[in-house]
């Protein structure tokens, strides 16, 4: 029996398919077009266009990084492609990475950082121009490494927790545990202390809501990126996934809402207190990234308003979290796997504490050379952010090519990161690649976990400093094996990392 319906649905798809195919081609500006004439281009005819269209239709988040790196197999490190109206360019090269991203001129995120709007507003990863100098000047302040080391108390003790946490999961190795549920508990108890100054608890299952709330915002907002039909504000407002998304938003500004209100009523009253107890007045001491921020904004009072403030709070803790639970997932991961890499982390660390059971301050931190060499090569094959992009708003002559502007251009450190041209055996992981000095020019622009230039990661010393100190202490207290190999491994790219599949962990009692 033939089933009608599945004729219909295919036939209405296809020509669906075709006059969004023609109507995105006449809405395309003639500069678009004429790219694909003197770039090495995937949709050079209208047919390819059409071909293009349909795969990034079917396209499902895991077949995405194996899609570019194809890509760049075919067409080699500049190659262009029409979708949906928009013109992308993804870059592979160090050369014109360099000329991209070390300008000031070309700052403007690409089209799909849009739908995180909702949520995060213009805060600074999504806000160009005027307003992300301004913001970025002001933000560097409050974010400077010298402020870094009263992040480590907390920091610290949360470590010590999920040591707590993983001993008594795995009861010392008679039990497998997958990783990433306890990092990320971890990392959201620490951003939130870090960041906002509230205690979240979420390791030991407290603050429910607002745990669910932050992560249902990520996976939601994500999953949107990916389908065309919900790019549409109207559309989503009233579709359930965009109502969920919504909801959530709604839950975690009503939280970082009152934080600051708290914040500054606690401040406030201090203020008040220390100027009738004593003339010597102090103010009070920094604790949070909130914290100096308020008193940052004392002296400049017109720089921001609570709105402002929200907005930046959410933008660092969206930024914060999912990013180092990822790397910290993945270090782990490895070290579990290469167990002489592991072996090697743990004699650096007896060098720096011997058998003492402090907390590392930032001086031990800056000596774990091996371990900062270890997180950087986990970046390197599982960089959180798997890719990045920009909308030019001028023209971009890069070496052979000047680009229109409009462009989007994309940069995938995933796939760069993969470039054989800088990294021999590049499939490989091999930590000692970026303790040899001659590595460091070749690796300048060929290596952006936290991109570069301008617009790169404010957080990436605080990150760096994170994933230390987590890694550390577990190295220090458990020996931990990963219960199969680096095939094992499998991730998609989304907006950050997600991972599809990761072996299960055993974690046993050191001493
Ligand atoms: C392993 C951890 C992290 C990685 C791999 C990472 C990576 C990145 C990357 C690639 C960008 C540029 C994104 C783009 O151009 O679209 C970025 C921007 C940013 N990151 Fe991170 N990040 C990490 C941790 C953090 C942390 C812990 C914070 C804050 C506490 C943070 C705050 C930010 C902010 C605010 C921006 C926007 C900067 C701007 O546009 O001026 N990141 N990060």
């Amino acid at each position: 029996m033939i089933d009608l319906n599945v004729y219909g649905v295919v036939l209405i798809s296809l020509v669906g398919l075709i006059s969004y195919a023609i109507w995105s081609r006449l809405r395309m500006p003639l500069e678009y077009r004429q790219i694909s004439s003197h770039v090495p281009s995937a949709t050079k005819t209208f047919w390819s266009e059409m071909q293009m269209l349909w795969k990034m239709a079917m396209l499902k988040p895991k077949d995405i990084l194996p899609f570019l790196l194809e890509l760049t197999r075919n067409y080699g490190s500049v190659v262009h492609f029409n979708f949906a109206s928009r013109s992308y360019v993804l870059l592979n090269n160090k050369d014109d990475l360099k000329i991209l991203l070390s300008s000031t001129q070309y700052i403007k995120k690409g089209p799909e950082y849009e739908m995180l709007k909702p949520w995060l507003n213009e805060g600074l990863l999504l806000s160009s121009g005027q307003k992300w100098h301004n913001r970025r000047k002001l933000l560097t302040n409050t974010f400077h490494f010298k402020t870094l080391g009263m992040y480590n108390l907390s920091i610290n003790k949360h470590s010590r927790k999920l040591v707590d946490k993983l001993l008594k999961a795995s009861t010392n190795g008679n039990k497998e545990i997958s990783i990433f549920e306890y990092i990320t508990l971890c990392s959201l108890d620490m951003i939130c202390e870090t960041i906002m100054g509230t205690e979240m608890n979420a390791q030991e299952g407290k603050s429910v809501e607002y745990v669910h709330s932050i992560k249902c915002a990520c996976k939601l907002v994500i999953e949107r990126i990916f389908k065309v039909w919900l790019w549409n504000d109207l559309i989503y407002r009233i579709s359930k996934s965009g109502q969920r998304f919504f909801k959530s938003t709604k839950v975690l500004h009503e939280f970082t809402d009152n934080v600051i209100k708290n914040k500054r009523a606690s401040l406030n009253k201090t203020i008040i207190e220390k100027v009738q107890s004593d003339s010597t007045f102090e103010k009070p001491q920094k604790k949070s990234f909130l914290d100096i921020l308020l008193n940052v904004l004392d002296e400049n009072p017109d720089q921001m308003n609570d709105k402002d403030i929200r907005e930046e709070v959410d933008t660092f803790l969206f930024e914060g979290h999912d990013t180092s639970s990822i790397s910290m997932t993945m270090t782990l991961v490895l070290l579990g796997i290469y167990q002489d890499v592991q072996d090697r982390a743990r004699d650096e660390l007896f060098d720096i504490f011997g058998d003492s059971e402090r907390d590392a301050t930032m001086e031990d931190l800056n000596s774990m050379q091996y371990l900062e060499a270890v997180i950087k090569e986990s970046l390197r094959l599982y960089p959180s952010v798997p890719g990045f992009s920009r909308e030019l708003e001028k023209p971009l002559s890069i070496n052979n090519y000047t680009l229109p502007p409009k462009t989007t251009v994309i940069v995938y450190p995933y796939v760069l990161h993969r470039n054989e041209d800088i990294y021999l055996n590049a499939e490989e992981f091999m930590p000692e690649r970026f303790l040899e000095e001659e590595n460091k020019e070749k690796f300048h622009f060929g290596y952006l976990p936290f991109s570069a230039g301008a617009r790169n990661c404010i957080g990436q010393k605080y990150a760096m400093n994170q994933m230390k100190t987590v890694i550390s202490t577990i190295l220090r207290n458990m020996k931990f094996k990963s219960l199969g190999n680096k095939d094992d491994i499998q991730v998609s790219a989304q907006l950050i990392l997600r991972i599809e599949s990761l072996p299960k962990m055993n974690f046993f009692k050191l001493k």
